[in-house]
């Protein structure tokens, strides 16, 4: 299925730059080299799709932890909501250029991805050479670990590491807040080249869903139903289990403005 998928992306692309109506990007540059790179299409169209795969279920599962956060603290989605209808108003949506003015928005966002860790042990990685770290010997070719879930629940970094804090980010003159790298994307040169892809995509997504939405518990038997707040799947990427809520809209437009919104995004990609 992937193989189909990413040659169906790949060719899509080929074809537009026939045509002649396609903006230069990774896949062109990738296409032009080809023969220089000496790989199949096939090969060319993993080299160019893959690294994306690897985007798709840690960002989903970022907004996953995003909205189980929000139903366990409402009453940091309503700050949240309250900076957003403060800035942005009620006629248009959240945009990119808004970030900068949303401090309490992206402390939510940096404290969810610090809060519950999307890959709490973080990708496997081999010792390039034998090390000694705290009195313990690790041999050359020793598979390593780095707790990440642990990383961002170190209390002399985050104090009260369990609570959820989204102003921790936001009212300190402590720089290794202020400058925060992200533990959940991993460490050195192998850290995650999507970080910045991935953070963008939450921004905009949170801040528009929280414009437009409340995210409210479900009733079932006449009882909300609070998912837990550690009942996670197990594995690599460890996702909320039996995630459920409802999105209520805040105000009357909201599905008129959002369709037009999808309308003209539509429109946009089209243009490309
Ligand atoms: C919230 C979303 C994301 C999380 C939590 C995340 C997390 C990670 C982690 C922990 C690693 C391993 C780093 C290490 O080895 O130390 C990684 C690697 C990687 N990520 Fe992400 N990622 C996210 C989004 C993305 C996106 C959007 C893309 C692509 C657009 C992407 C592409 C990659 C690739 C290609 C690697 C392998 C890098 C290498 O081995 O050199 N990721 N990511």
């Amino acid at each position: 299925m992937n193989t189909n998928l990413y040659m169906t992306a790949m060719n899509d692309v080929k074809k537009r730059m026939q045509d002649g109506v396609v903006q230069p990007c990774t896949t062109t540059y990738g296409i032009a080299k080809q023969k220089e790179l000496g790989f199949n299409d096939i090969e060319l169209a993993y080299a160019l799709s893959a690294p994306w795969a690897a985007g798709i279920g840690t960002t989903t599962t970022a907004l996953e932890i995003a909205i189980l956060a929000m139903l366990h603290f409402p009453e940091c989605v309503r700050k949240v909501q309250g900076e957003i209808d403060a800035v942005v108003g009620r006629d248009r949506l959240p945009t990119f250029e808004d970030q900068q003015s949303l401090p309490y928005t992206g402390g939510f966002i940096k404290e969810t991805l610090r809060w519950r860790n999307v890959t709490p042990t973080g990708i496997a990685h081999s010792a390039t050479e034998d090390n000694t770290y705290h009195g313990m010997f690790i041999p050359k070719g020793t598979t390593v670990y780095a707790n990440a879930a642990e990383i961002t629940l170190d209390p002399t970094v985050f104090p009260d590491p369990h609570a959820f804090k989204p102003e921790r980010f936001v009212e300190t003159t402590d720089p290794r807040l202020i400058n925060h790298r992200f533990g959940c994307f991993g460490f050195g040169r192998r850290i995650c080249p999507g970080m910045h892809v991935a953070l963008q995509s939450l921004y905009i997504v949170i801040s528009r869903m929280l414009w437009a939405f409340d995210v409210l518990p479900v009733v079932e038997n006449g009882v909300e139903y609070i998912p837990g707040a550690d009942d996670f799947t197990l594995g690599l990427v460890s996702r909320p289990a039996n995630l459920k809520y409802r999105l209520v809209p805040r105000f009357e437009y909201v599905k008129e403005l959002i369709t037009m919104e999808a309308e003209r995004a539509t429109a946009e990609v089209a243009a490309l």
